[in-house]
């Protein structure tokens, strides 16, 4: 959060005791911590576990955020996204305000962090965002906007509840209906409030926020779940940076934003919906769901289907054949082999294309961004050179993420039309260094993985057009 960040926590230890007139909470550990408070896992003198929010009073801060949070739970009472409320007040000589509210589980940050690639599966992606989504819905049905959506700010259920999402920290919601429940005036300038990666181009312009900038959050939220090298101003931290980036992700960078992801036309109609939106507009829900789940449906995903957090880790991701099925249960370890496998390829595929998504998004020089990327190379290339027995199986999943890596470049090259061959001719060149180090044959790994698999073909259907038809000649040539 960027506003005021002073007085937070209240240092509790576990076994500290908050007695309000509704029952005795215990400390049982600190769960995490924001900006205006700390969060404590407690249980209550009647066997119960809650989470309480404490916020430290402070002088210049005439209304606590906990206030904001205790108006806001208080009147969506209780929704399938929302907390339960379950107490709140304030201890004036200690000096602080708390808010106890049900205990979910991790944060869409933490759960997103267990996963080898840091991302969620796209199918869970679009799911969980479609949760997002309902749970902002409802906020703004009563009368709410957020301002702060980020993945961190949103969780995960607990047992029974893991496949719901909860949207969390108040905070810095307003209110932008009045009691007739008419939308308020906009204010003629108002101050930066949220987290600068997740701002509202609105937002960043001072200027009043209604539904729909919620609403562009919600789809940087939606590219954060599920974009492996993060959105593209993922590595600024300075507000206009930030800002004139998301403005070029609007005109000429638009592809910036889909990196490596597909059926990016029909996510990007999300982006160009809420684009078209004003501060007073009413949101079409229903056409982002349905945009969602088509889009799903089209990656071969249920939107229902269990969440990446939910498949325990020696359950398979792809259906077995009957055969595999056979074996399963005559008790062999095939399972986990496959799993293995089926991880290992995405995570090094995932591994390579964060470095070629930073790559493509570094604002530096072309010839820079060449040099980047092998050195890149060059660094795995080391590290597998060193490592004292490479298995043949990872091995070839190495050379294929090599192969790949070069197309995705040449691909990139065209698109940006900035192709120059010396560079092609240098990265082919690393490449091949790469796998002379680890003793492959050339000619083997070229007809093995380019050729019998039709990607060039492929390519060409797609990209075969001057100049990118000579160049994808010259980097096989020099393979
Ligand atoms: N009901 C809850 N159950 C379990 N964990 C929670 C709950 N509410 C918040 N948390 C966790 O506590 C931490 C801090 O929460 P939160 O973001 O609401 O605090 P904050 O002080 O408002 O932070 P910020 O700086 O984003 O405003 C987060 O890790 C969050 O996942």
């Amino acid at each position: 959060m960027v506003e005021e960040e002073e007085g937070n926590v209240a240092g509790f230890k576990p076994g500290h005791e908050i007695v309000s007139q509704k029952a005795t909470y215990t400390v049982v550990r600190l769960l995490g911590e924001g900006g205006f408070g700390a969060v404590y896992l407690c249980k209550t003198n009647n066997g119960t576990q809650c989470a309480m929010k404490v916020e430290k009073k402070v002088e210049k801060r005439k209304i606590p955020k906990l206030e904001m949070e205790n108006e806001v739970l208080k009147s969506v009472g209780n929704l399938k996204h929302f907390t339960k409320f379950v107490d709140c007040g304030k201890r004036e000589k200690e000096g602080f305000f708390f808010l106890a509210m049900e205990l979910v589980g991790k944060s869409l940050v933490d759960l997103k962090a267990e996963r080898t690639e840091k991302v969620f599966s796209f199918g869970t992606g679009l799911g969980v965002a479609s949760q997002c989504l309902e749970a902002v819905e409802e906020l703004h049905k009563h009368g709410f906007i957020h301002r702060d959506l980020k993945p961190a700010n949103y969780a995960c259920g607990l047992d029974d509840n893991k496949h719901t999402i909860y949207i969390l920290d108040f905070g810095i919601a307003r209110k932008y209906t009045n009691a007739k429940k008419e939308i308020k005036t906009p204010r003629e300038t108002v101050g930066f409030k949220g987290t600068i990666r997740f701002a509202s181009l609105s937002c960043h312009r001072n200027i009043e926020m209604g539904p729909k900038d919620d609403c562009e959050s919600w789809f940087y939220l939606l590219l954060d779940l599920i974009l492996v090298g993060g959105l593209p101003w993922k590595l600024l931290d300075e507000k206009n940076e930030v800002l004139l980036v998301k403005e070029e992700c609007r005109k000429e960078k638009r592809h910036t934003l889909y990196t490596g992801l597909k059926h990016t036309v029909e996510l990007n109609k999300i982006l160009v919906y809420i684009d078209s939106q004003a501060y007073q507009d009413r949101i079409d829900y229903q056409f982002i769901y349905k945009s969602l789940e088509e889009i799903c449906v089209l990656a071969g995903h249920d939107i229902d289907a269990p969440y990446d957090w939910e498949i325990s880790k020696n359950s398979l991701k792809v259906k077995p054949s009957p055969e595999e099925e056979k074996t399963q249960k005559n008790g062999s370890t095939i399972e986990g082999d496959m799993c293995r496998e089926i991880e290992g390829k995405k995570t090094s595929r995932y591994e390579f294309y964060g470095i070629l998504q930073s790559f493509m998004t570094t604002n530096v020089e072309q010839s820079q961004k060449m040099n980047y990327l092998m050195d890149q190379i060059k660094t795995k290339r080391d590290a597998k050179a060193h490592s004292a027995q490479v298995p043949p199986k990872n091995l070839n999943l190495f050379v294929e993420m090599l192969l790949w890596g070069v197309e995705e470049s040449i691909r990139h090259c065209w698109n940006e039309q900035k192709l120059v061959d010396f560079n092609v001719r240098n990265l082919c060149d690393s490449v091949t260094d790469v796998l002379e180090a680890l003793d492959i044959d050339v000619d083997d790994v070229k007809y093995k993985f380019l050729f019998s698999r039709n990607r060039i073909e492929d390519k060409k259907k797609k990209f075969l057009q001057e100049p990118i038809q000579n160049t994808l000649a010259f980097a096989i040539e020099n393979l």
